[in-house]
C-alpha cells in the first residue's frame, strides 16, 4: 500500500466528521473557565496533533510545547494529555518535554510532568492472546501492530481494505476466550484490544481526584470514538466537553482541525485575567 492510499485514508476521516457535522461553531473563549479554576485536558491524535499516515510520523508544531508549558503553568499543574498512547510513547513524541498525562486509555497515569506513573491499572496481555492478534497483521501488508504491553493496536491506515478482516479476525479470537477480559475499541483506522478494566473515563475521573486537578472545572477536547466515554463524564464533574472535527454528543461545542485547538489554546494565555505569569 502506497502513500495515495494513507492520503485517501486520511481524508476520509475528515470527509466522514464533515458529514456529521453543521456549520462551524467557533468555540469562544468565554465558554471556558478562568485557568485559574480550570483543568485541561487534551487528547493527542487528531486534536493537538494532526493525523499522519503512521503513528511514528506525527511531529509537534513549534510553539504548542511552548503554549502547553506555559498553559501548565498558568492552571498550577492542572493540564494533562489523555491520550490512548502509552506515557513512553507520549514522552518521545514531545521530547523532551512532559506533560501529566492519562496514558493507555486509562491503563498509565502522571500527575506531575517528571514524576513516575502513579497508577497502572492494566496488567501484561496474557502472551498466548497476544501472539495470536499479532498474527492478524499478517492479513495484508500495510497492516501495523502497536504493541504497548497491555494492549494490542492493529492499524490499518494503510491497508484501508483489511478493516473487516481484522475486525473479523479479532471476533474469533474473542469467540475462542469467551471469559477473557478485553474488549475491543474501534478508533481511527485502527482497532485496538484492550483490558477491560479501565477507559479514559475511568483515567480522568481518578485524575480528577488528586491535586492539583481536584476541584477545578475540567474542559476536555478530543476528536475520537475513544473519547466519548469522556464527554460523557464531564457533566459529572462539573466540566465542559468540546469535539474536533465533528459535532459530537453532548459537547459544548467543536473545532473544525487540531490548528482550530492549537490557535484557541494560545488565545487562552492572551486573557489578561491570567496573564501576569509566563
Ligand atoms: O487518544 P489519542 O491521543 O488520540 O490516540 C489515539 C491513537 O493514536 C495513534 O493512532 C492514531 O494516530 C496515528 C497518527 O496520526 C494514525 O496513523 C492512526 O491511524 C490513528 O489511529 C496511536 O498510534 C494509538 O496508539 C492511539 O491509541
Amino acid at each position: 500500500m502506497n502513500q495515495d492510499l494513507a492520503e485517501m485514508s486520511l481524508e476520509d476521516d475528515i470527509a466522514r466528521e464533515d458529514d456529521a457535522a453543521p456549520e462551524t461553531v467557533p468555540v469562544p473563549r468565554s465558554l471556558v473557565p478562568h485557568l485559574s479554576e480550570s483543568a485541561i485536558l487534551l487528547d493527542i491524535d487528531g486534536t493537538l496533533l494532526d493525523l499522519m499516515p503512521t503513528p511514528r510520523e506525527v511531529w509537534v508544531p513549534p510553539g504548542l510545547a511552548k503554549t502547553l508549558n506555559r498553559l501548565l503553568v498558568r492552571t498550577n499543574g492542572a493540564l494533562a494529555l489523555v491520550s490512548g498512547r502509552s506515557l513512553n510513547d507520549i514522552d518521545l513524541i514531545f521530547a523532551p518535554d512532559q506533560f501529566p498525562a492519562v496514558g493507555g486509555h486509562g491503563a498509565e497515569m502522571r500527575i506531575e510532568p517528571d514524576s513516575e506513573a502513579v497508577a497502572a491499572h492494566a496488567p501484561p496481555m496474557d502472551k498466548e492472546l497476544k501472539r495470536r492478534l499479532a498474527a492478524i497483521a499478517k492479513l495484508s501488508p500495510g497492516i501495523l501492530l502497536e504493541d504497548k504491553g497491555y494492549s494490542l493496536a492493529l492499524h490499518y491506515r494503510l491497508a484501508p481494505h483489511a478493516e473487516k478482516a481484522i475486525y473479523a479476525a479479532v471476533s474469533l479470537i474473542r469467540a475462542d476466550l469467551p471469559n477473557a477480559p478485553i474488549e475491543v475499541l474501534p478508533g481511527k483506522c485502527v482497532c485496538e484490544i484492550k483490558h477491560s478494566g479501565f477507559t479514559k473515563a475511568s483515567g480522568v475521573r481518578e485524575l480528577m481526584t488528586r491535586e492539583p486537578f481536584k476541584g477545578r472545572r475540567p474542559f476536555f477536547i478530543g476528536d475520537d470514538v475513544t473519547d466519548e466515554s469522556v464527554f460523557a463524564i464531564m457533566p459529572d464533574l462539573d466540566g465542559l466537553a468540546f469535539s474536533v472535527g465533528r459535532r459530537a454528543t453532548g459537547v459544548a461545542g467543536h473545532f473544525d482541525a487540531p490548528s482550530d485547538v492549537r490557535e484557541f489554546l494560545t488565545h487562552l494565555l492572551d486573557d489578561e485575567r491570567d496573564a501576569s505569569l509566563p
